[in-house]
Protein backbone atom coordinates (compact mmCIF):
# COMPACT_ATOMS: atom_id res chain seq x y z
CA UNK A 1 0.00 0.00 0.00
CA UNK A 2 1.42 3.33 -1.09
CA UNK A 3 0.67 6.37 1.05
CA UNK A 4 -1.69 8.88 -0.53
CA UNK A 5 -0.05 12.05 -1.87
CA UNK A 6 -1.52 13.93 1.11
CA UNK A 7 0.14 11.62 3.63
CA UNK A 8 3.49 11.93 1.85
CA UNK A 9 3.25 15.71 1.81
CA UNK A 10 2.31 15.86 5.48
CA UNK A 11 5.25 13.61 6.35
CA UNK A 12 7.68 15.69 4.30
CA UNK A 13 6.45 18.90 5.95
CA UNK A 14 6.75 17.36 9.42
CA UNK A 15 10.38 16.51 8.67
CA UNK A 16 10.97 19.91 7.12
CA UNK A 17 9.97 21.65 10.36
CA UNK A 18 12.53 19.78 12.50
CA UNK A 19 15.97 19.79 10.79
CA UNK A 20 18.74 18.68 13.16
CA UNK A 21 22.53 18.40 13.04
CA UNK A 22 24.33 15.11 12.38
CA UNK A 23 24.05 12.59 15.24
CA UNK A 24 21.56 14.90 17.00
CA UNK A 25 18.55 13.96 14.87
CA UNK A 26 16.50 13.07 17.97
CA UNK A 27 13.09 14.45 16.93
CA UNK A 28 13.63 13.21 13.38
CA UNK A 29 14.47 9.76 14.69
CA UNK A 30 11.34 9.73 16.87
CA UNK A 31 9.20 10.82 13.89
CA UNK A 32 10.64 8.02 11.75
CA UNK A 33 9.97 5.50 14.53
CA UNK A 34 6.39 6.69 14.96
CA UNK A 35 5.79 6.23 11.24
CA UNK A 36 7.33 2.75 11.23
CA UNK A 37 5.36 1.72 14.34
CA UNK A 38 2.13 2.52 12.45
CA UNK A 39 3.04 0.03 9.69
CA UNK A 40 2.22 -3.70 9.82
CA UNK A 41 5.09 -5.27 11.77
CA UNK A 42 4.85 -8.85 10.46
CA UNK A 43 7.78 -8.64 8.02
CA UNK A 44 9.79 -5.90 9.76
CA UNK A 45 12.78 -6.09 12.10
CA UNK A 46 14.00 -2.75 13.43
CA UNK A 47 17.49 -2.14 14.81
CA UNK A 48 18.29 1.38 16.03
CA UNK A 49 21.80 2.68 15.37
CA UNK A 50 22.69 6.00 17.05
CA UNK A 51 19.90 8.32 15.81
CA UNK A 52 19.34 6.17 12.72
CA UNK A 53 17.88 2.76 11.98
CA UNK A 54 18.42 -0.41 10.06
CA UNK A 55 15.01 -1.84 9.11
CA UNK A 56 14.85 -5.23 7.46
CA UNK A 57 11.83 -6.38 5.48
CA UNK A 58 11.75 -10.15 5.34
CA UNK A 59 11.22 -11.44 1.80
CA UNK A 60 8.80 -14.30 1.05
CA UNK A 61 11.34 -16.36 -0.90
CA UNK A 62 14.59 -14.42 -0.73
CA UNK A 63 17.52 -14.96 -3.04
CA UNK A 64 19.11 -11.57 -2.32
CA UNK A 65 19.03 -8.56 0.04
CA UNK A 66 18.62 -5.15 -1.54
CA UNK A 67 19.71 -2.06 0.42
CA UNK A 68 17.92 1.30 0.21
CA UNK A 69 19.52 4.21 2.06
CA UNK A 70 18.26 7.63 3.09
CA UNK A 71 20.10 10.34 5.02
CA UNK A 72 18.26 12.10 7.87
CA UNK A 73 20.24 15.21 8.99
CA UNK A 74 19.72 18.92 8.29
CA UNK A 75 22.13 21.80 7.66
CA UNK A 76 23.11 24.97 9.57
CA UNK A 77 21.27 27.27 7.16
CA UNK A 78 18.84 30.09 8.14
CA UNK A 79 15.74 29.23 6.15
CA UNK A 80 14.35 32.09 4.06
CA UNK A 81 11.54 30.35 2.17
CA UNK A 82 8.71 31.98 4.13
CA UNK A 83 6.79 28.70 3.84
CA UNK A 84 4.06 27.97 6.42
CA UNK A 85 5.91 24.74 7.32
CA UNK A 86 9.37 26.37 7.46
CA UNK A 87 11.98 25.14 9.92
CA UNK A 88 11.07 25.54 13.57
CA UNK A 89 14.72 25.00 14.54
CA UNK A 90 16.38 28.39 14.30
CA UNK A 91 19.56 28.32 12.24
CA UNK A 92 18.81 24.87 10.77
CA UNK A 93 17.11 23.85 7.58
CA UNK A 94 16.56 20.83 5.38
CA UNK A 95 18.46 22.63 2.64
CA UNK A 96 19.71 19.46 0.98
CA UNK A 97 16.43 17.62 0.53
CA UNK A 98 16.85 14.98 3.22
CA UNK A 99 13.21 15.63 4.21
CA UNK A 100 12.30 14.39 0.71
CA UNK A 101 14.73 11.47 0.95
CA UNK A 102 13.22 10.27 4.28
CA UNK A 103 9.64 10.62 3.04
CA UNK A 104 10.39 8.57 -0.07
CA UNK A 105 12.17 5.87 1.97
CA UNK A 106 9.29 5.61 4.48
CA UNK A 107 6.72 5.47 1.68
CA UNK A 108 8.63 2.61 0.07
CA UNK A 109 9.00 0.86 3.41
CA UNK A 110 5.27 1.25 4.08
CA UNK A 111 4.47 -0.33 0.73
CA UNK A 112 6.69 -3.35 1.36
CA UNK A 113 5.48 -3.68 4.95
CA UNK A 114 1.97 -4.17 3.50
CA UNK A 115 2.96 -6.23 0.46
CA UNK A 116 5.72 -8.63 1.37
CA UNK A 117 8.55 -8.47 -1.18
CA UNK A 118 10.00 -11.65 -2.68
CA UNK A 119 13.56 -10.70 -1.63
CA UNK A 120 14.81 -9.14 1.58
CA UNK A 121 15.03 -5.37 1.74
CA UNK A 122 17.27 -3.43 4.09
CA UNK A 123 16.22 0.19 4.68
CA UNK A 124 18.98 2.33 6.15
CA UNK A 125 18.08 5.63 7.84
CA UNK A 126 21.54 7.17 8.11
CA UNK A 127 22.52 10.11 10.35
CA UNK A 128 25.10 12.81 9.67
CA UNK A 129 25.53 12.74 5.88
CA UNK A 130 26.45 16.42 5.86
CA UNK A 131 29.20 15.65 8.35
CA UNK A 132 30.95 14.09 10.13
CA UNK A 133 29.54 11.10 8.21
CA UNK A 134 27.32 8.25 9.41
CA UNK A 135 27.80 5.76 6.57
CA UNK A 136 31.29 4.58 7.46
CA UNK A 137 30.58 3.82 11.16
CA UNK A 138 27.19 2.30 10.27
CA UNK A 139 28.95 -0.14 7.96
CA UNK A 140 31.18 -1.23 10.82
CA UNK A 141 28.22 -2.21 13.01
CA UNK A 142 27.54 -5.89 13.67
CA UNK A 143 23.98 -5.57 12.40
CA UNK A 144 25.07 -4.18 9.04
CA UNK A 145 27.57 -7.00 8.67
CA UNK A 146 24.84 -9.51 9.52
CA UNK A 147 22.25 -7.99 7.16
CA UNK A 148 24.72 -6.84 4.51
CA UNK A 149 22.90 -6.17 1.24
CA UNK A 150 23.96 -7.74 -2.07
CA UNK A 151 23.47 -4.39 -3.75
CA UNK A 152 22.25 -0.94 -2.80
CA UNK A 153 20.61 2.17 -4.11
CA UNK A 154 19.91 5.74 -2.98
CA UNK A 155 18.71 8.99 -4.50
CA UNK A 156 19.44 12.68 -4.15
CA UNK A 157 17.10 15.54 -5.02
CA UNK A 158 18.20 17.83 -7.84
CA UNK A 159 16.53 21.26 -8.02
CA UNK A 160 18.18 21.95 -11.38
CA UNK A 161 16.13 19.22 -13.06
CA UNK A 162 12.41 19.20 -13.80
CA UNK A 163 9.95 17.13 -11.79
CA UNK A 164 9.56 13.78 -13.53
CA UNK A 165 13.24 13.62 -14.48
CA UNK A 166 15.61 10.95 -13.26
CA UNK A 167 19.28 11.19 -14.00
CA UNK A 168 22.37 9.13 -13.35
CA UNK A 169 25.40 7.62 -15.07
CA UNK A 170 27.78 4.68 -14.81
CA UNK A 171 31.06 5.19 -12.94
CA UNK A 172 31.89 8.41 -11.13
CA UNK A 173 28.81 10.40 -10.06
CA UNK A 174 30.07 12.43 -7.05
CA UNK A 175 33.54 13.52 -6.03
CA UNK A 176 35.98 12.55 -3.30
CA UNK A 177 35.65 15.05 -0.45
CA UNK A 178 37.88 16.18 2.40
CA UNK A 179 37.00 18.66 5.14
CA UNK A 180 39.77 20.75 6.68
CA UNK A 181 40.11 23.51 9.28
CA UNK A 182 42.95 26.03 9.35
CA UNK A 183 43.91 27.59 12.66
CA UNK A 184 46.26 30.58 12.41
CA UNK A 185 47.72 32.06 15.55
CA UNK A 186 49.90 35.17 15.75
CA UNK A 187 50.34 38.25 17.90
CA UNK A 188 47.49 40.69 18.37
CA UNK A 189 47.95 44.38 18.98
CA UNK A 190 46.87 47.96 18.36
CA UNK A 191 45.54 48.80 14.87
CA UNK A 192 47.97 51.74 14.72
CA UNK A 193 51.10 49.61 15.30
CA UNK A 194 50.96 46.74 12.75
CA UNK A 195 54.75 46.33 12.84
CA UNK A 196 54.50 45.18 16.47
CA UNK A 197 51.90 42.49 15.70
CA UNK A 198 51.31 39.51 13.36
CA UNK A 199 47.93 40.20 11.84
CA UNK A 200 45.95 36.98 11.39
CA UNK A 201 43.25 38.67 9.27
CA UNK A 202 45.93 39.46 6.71
CA UNK A 203 47.69 36.10 7.02
CA UNK A 204 44.45 34.13 6.62
CA UNK A 205 43.37 36.30 3.69
CA UNK A 206 46.65 35.46 1.90
CA UNK A 207 46.25 31.80 2.71
CA UNK A 208 42.64 31.62 1.51
CA UNK A 209 43.55 33.38 -1.74
CA UNK A 210 46.68 31.29 -2.32
CA UNK A 211 44.78 28.06 -1.83
CA UNK A 212 43.08 28.64 -5.17
CA UNK A 213 46.45 28.48 -6.91
CA UNK A 214 46.59 24.79 -5.93
CA UNK A 215 43.59 24.32 -8.22
CA UNK A 216 44.93 26.49 -11.05
CA UNK A 217 48.65 25.57 -10.86
CA UNK A 218 49.02 22.18 -9.22
CA UNK A 219 46.10 20.11 -10.49
CA UNK A 220 46.36 18.69 -13.99
CA UNK A 221 43.74 20.67 -15.96
CA UNK A 222 42.46 17.39 -17.37
CA UNK A 223 41.70 16.26 -13.85
CA UNK A 224 39.70 18.64 -11.63
CA UNK A 225 39.35 19.78 -8.07
CA UNK A 226 37.62 22.40 -5.93
CA UNK A 227 38.65 24.09 -2.70
CA UNK A 228 35.92 26.07 -0.94
CA UNK A 229 36.38 27.93 2.31
CA UNK A 230 32.87 28.15 3.73
CA UNK A 231 33.66 29.84 7.02
CA UNK A 232 36.19 32.34 8.41
CA UNK A 233 36.23 33.67 11.94
CA UNK A 234 38.69 36.29 13.05
CA UNK A 235 38.98 39.49 15.03
CA UNK A 236 36.95 41.35 17.63
CA UNK A 237 36.94 45.04 16.68
CA UNK A 238 38.12 47.41 13.96
CA UNK A 239 41.04 48.80 15.96
CA UNK A 240 42.41 45.58 17.37
CA UNK A 241 44.76 43.45 15.28
CA UNK A 242 43.48 39.88 15.39
CA UNK A 243 45.70 37.27 16.99
CA UNK A 244 43.88 34.31 15.45
CA UNK A 245 41.87 33.23 12.44
CA UNK A 246 39.95 30.00 12.04
CA UNK A 247 38.62 28.78 8.75
CA UNK A 248 36.61 25.76 7.63
CA UNK A 249 36.92 24.38 4.14
CA UNK A 250 36.21 21.42 1.92
CA UNK A 251 38.16 19.84 -0.93
CA UNK A 252 36.51 18.06 -3.85
CA UNK A 253 38.44 16.00 -6.41
CA UNK A 254 37.63 13.70 -9.29
CA UNK A 255 40.54 11.38 -8.53
CA UNK A 256 41.92 9.96 -5.28
CA UNK A 257 45.42 11.04 -6.37
CA UNK A 258 44.31 14.69 -6.71
CA UNK A 259 42.96 14.58 -3.12
CA UNK A 260 46.41 13.58 -1.81
CA UNK A 261 48.07 16.26 -3.95
CA UNK A 262 45.71 19.00 -2.70
CA UNK A 263 46.19 17.96 0.93
CA UNK A 264 49.99 17.97 0.64
CA UNK A 265 49.89 21.41 -1.01
CA UNK A 266 47.70 22.82 1.77
CA UNK A 267 50.27 21.62 4.31
CA UNK A 268 53.13 23.15 2.27
CA UNK A 269 51.26 26.42 1.90
CA UNK A 270 50.57 26.49 5.64
CA UNK A 271 54.32 26.24 6.27
CA UNK A 272 54.97 29.08 3.83
CA UNK A 273 52.37 31.35 5.46
CA UNK A 274 53.71 30.46 8.87
CA UNK A 275 57.20 31.56 7.81
CA UNK A 276 56.22 34.74 6.00
CA UNK A 277 53.79 35.96 8.69
CA UNK A 278 55.71 34.57 11.69
CA UNK A 279 52.63 32.81 12.94
CA UNK A 280 51.53 29.32 13.81
CA UNK A 281 49.46 27.52 11.16
CA UNK A 282 47.73 24.33 12.21
CA UNK A 283 45.93 22.26 9.57
CA UNK A 284 43.24 19.99 11.00
CA UNK A 285 41.70 17.35 8.71
CA UNK A 286 38.01 16.54 9.10
CA UNK A 287 36.09 13.69 7.56
CA UNK A 288 36.79 12.54 4.02
CA UNK A 289 34.16 10.84 1.89
CA UNK A 290 34.84 8.30 -0.80
CA UNK A 291 33.64 9.11 -4.30
CA UNK A 292 30.20 7.87 -5.36
CA UNK A 293 30.98 5.26 -7.99
CA UNK A 294 27.97 3.70 -9.73
CA UNK A 295 28.40 0.06 -10.59
CA UNK A 296 28.11 -0.30 -14.37
CA UNK A 297 25.82 -3.35 -14.42
CA UNK A 298 23.58 -2.16 -11.58
CA UNK A 299 23.10 1.37 -12.82
CA UNK A 300 22.55 0.18 -16.40
CA UNK A 301 19.67 -2.04 -15.31
CA UNK A 302 18.11 1.00 -13.57
CA UNK A 303 18.75 3.31 -16.53
CA UNK A 304 17.11 0.81 -18.91
CA UNK A 305 14.13 0.52 -16.56
CA UNK A 306 13.68 4.30 -16.33
CA UNK A 307 14.09 4.78 -20.08
CA UNK A 308 11.26 2.32 -20.68
CA UNK A 309 8.99 3.97 -18.08
CA UNK A 310 6.55 6.41 -19.77
CA UNK A 311 5.94 8.25 -16.48
CA UNK A 312 9.48 9.55 -16.11
CA UNK A 313 12.09 11.15 -18.30
CA UNK A 314 15.66 9.84 -18.20
CA UNK A 315 18.65 12.17 -18.60
CA UNK A 316 22.24 10.99 -18.68
CA UNK A 317 23.98 12.76 -15.82
CA UNK A 318 27.33 14.48 -15.69
CA UNK A 319 29.75 14.08 -12.80
CA UNK A 320 29.26 16.56 -9.95
CA UNK A 321 31.63 17.86 -7.30
CA UNK A 322 29.07 17.20 -4.59
CA UNK A 323 30.11 14.65 -2.00
CA UNK A 324 28.05 11.88 -0.39
CA UNK A 325 29.08 9.35 2.18
CA UNK A 326 26.90 6.84 0.32
CA UNK A 327 30.25 6.48 -1.50
CA UNK A 328 31.46 4.33 1.43
CA UNK A 329 28.65 1.84 0.85
CA UNK A 330 29.33 1.79 -2.88
CA UNK A 331 33.03 1.21 -2.30
CA UNK A 332 32.18 -2.15 -0.73
CA UNK A 333 28.82 -3.07 -2.21
CA UNK A 334 27.76 -2.71 -5.86
CA UNK A 335 24.98 -0.23 -6.45
CA UNK A 336 24.18 3.26 -7.56
CA UNK A 337 22.80 6.66 -6.70
CA UNK A 338 20.60 8.81 -8.91
CA UNK A 339 19.39 12.40 -9.09
CA UNK A 340 15.67 13.02 -8.73
CA UNK A 341 14.43 16.18 -10.47
CA UNK A 342 12.56 18.40 -7.99
CA UNK A 343 12.61 21.68 -9.91
CA UNK A 344 13.26 24.85 -7.97
CA UNK A 345 14.65 28.31 -8.37
CA UNK A 346 17.18 27.89 -5.58
CA UNK A 347 19.93 25.29 -5.51
CA UNK A 348 21.05 22.84 -2.83
CA UNK A 349 22.30 24.41 0.44
CA UNK A 350 20.54 27.71 -0.40
CA UNK A 351 18.20 29.25 2.24
CA UNK A 352 15.35 29.56 -0.28
CA UNK A 353 15.49 25.95 -1.52
CA UNK A 354 11.89 24.91 -2.18
CA UNK A 355 11.73 21.59 -4.06
CA UNK A 356 8.42 20.62 -5.65
CA UNK A 357 6.58 17.99 -3.64
CA UNK A 358 5.06 16.51 -6.80
CA UNK A 359 8.40 14.72 -7.25
CA UNK A 360 7.82 12.56 -4.14
CA UNK A 361 5.05 10.22 -5.42
CA UNK A 362 6.87 9.95 -8.76
CA UNK A 363 10.02 8.75 -7.02
CA UNK A 364 8.09 6.33 -4.81
CA UNK A 365 6.24 4.79 -7.75
CA UNK A 366 9.39 4.48 -9.89
CA UNK A 367 11.60 2.97 -7.19
CA UNK A 368 8.83 0.65 -5.97
CA UNK A 369 8.29 -0.67 -9.51
CA UNK A 370 12.02 -0.96 -10.13
CA UNK A 371 12.68 -2.90 -6.91
CA UNK A 372 9.73 -5.18 -7.62
CA UNK A 373 10.98 -5.85 -11.14
CA UNK A 374 14.47 -6.68 -9.80
CA UNK A 375 12.97 -9.24 -7.45
CA UNK A 376 11.42 -11.28 -10.26
CA UNK A 377 14.78 -12.22 -11.68
C1 LIG B 1 24.92 16.14 -1.51
C2 LIG B 1 25.70 17.10 -0.67
O1 LIG B 1 25.48 18.29 -0.72
N1 LIG B 1 26.63 16.55 0.12
C3 LIG B 1 27.52 17.32 0.91
C4 LIG B 1 28.46 16.42 1.65
C5 LIG B 1 29.36 17.15 2.62
C6 LIG B 1 30.64 16.44 2.91
C7 LIG B 1 31.50 17.15 3.94
N2 LIG B 1 30.80 17.79 4.99
C8 LIG B 1 32.39 18.15 3.23
O2 LIG B 1 32.03 19.33 3.13
O3 LIG B 1 33.44 17.75 2.74
C9 LIG B 1 28.31 18.27 0.01
O4 LIG B 1 28.69 19.35 0.49
O5 LIG B 1 28.57 17.96 -1.17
Amino acid sequence: MIYSDDVMIELRRDFHKIPEPGFEEFKTSARIKKQVDDMPQEYLTIEPWETGYFIKVQGSNPSQTIGYRTDIDGLPVDEKTGLPFASEHEGFMHACGHDFHMTIALSLLNHFAHEQPKDNLLFIFQPAEEGPGGAEPMMQSAIFKQWKPDWMMALHVDPLRQVGTISTKPGLLFANTGEFNLHLEGKGGHAAFPHDANDMVVASSYMVTQLQSIISRRINPLDSAVITIGKIESGKKENIIADRADTEGTIRTRSKEAMQLVKQNILDMGEGISKSFQCNVDVEWGSSYKQVWNDEARVSSFMNFVEADPNVQFELSKEAMTGEDFGFFLDEIPGFMFWLGVDGEAGLHEPTLNPKEAAIPIAVETVKNYLTSEMKR
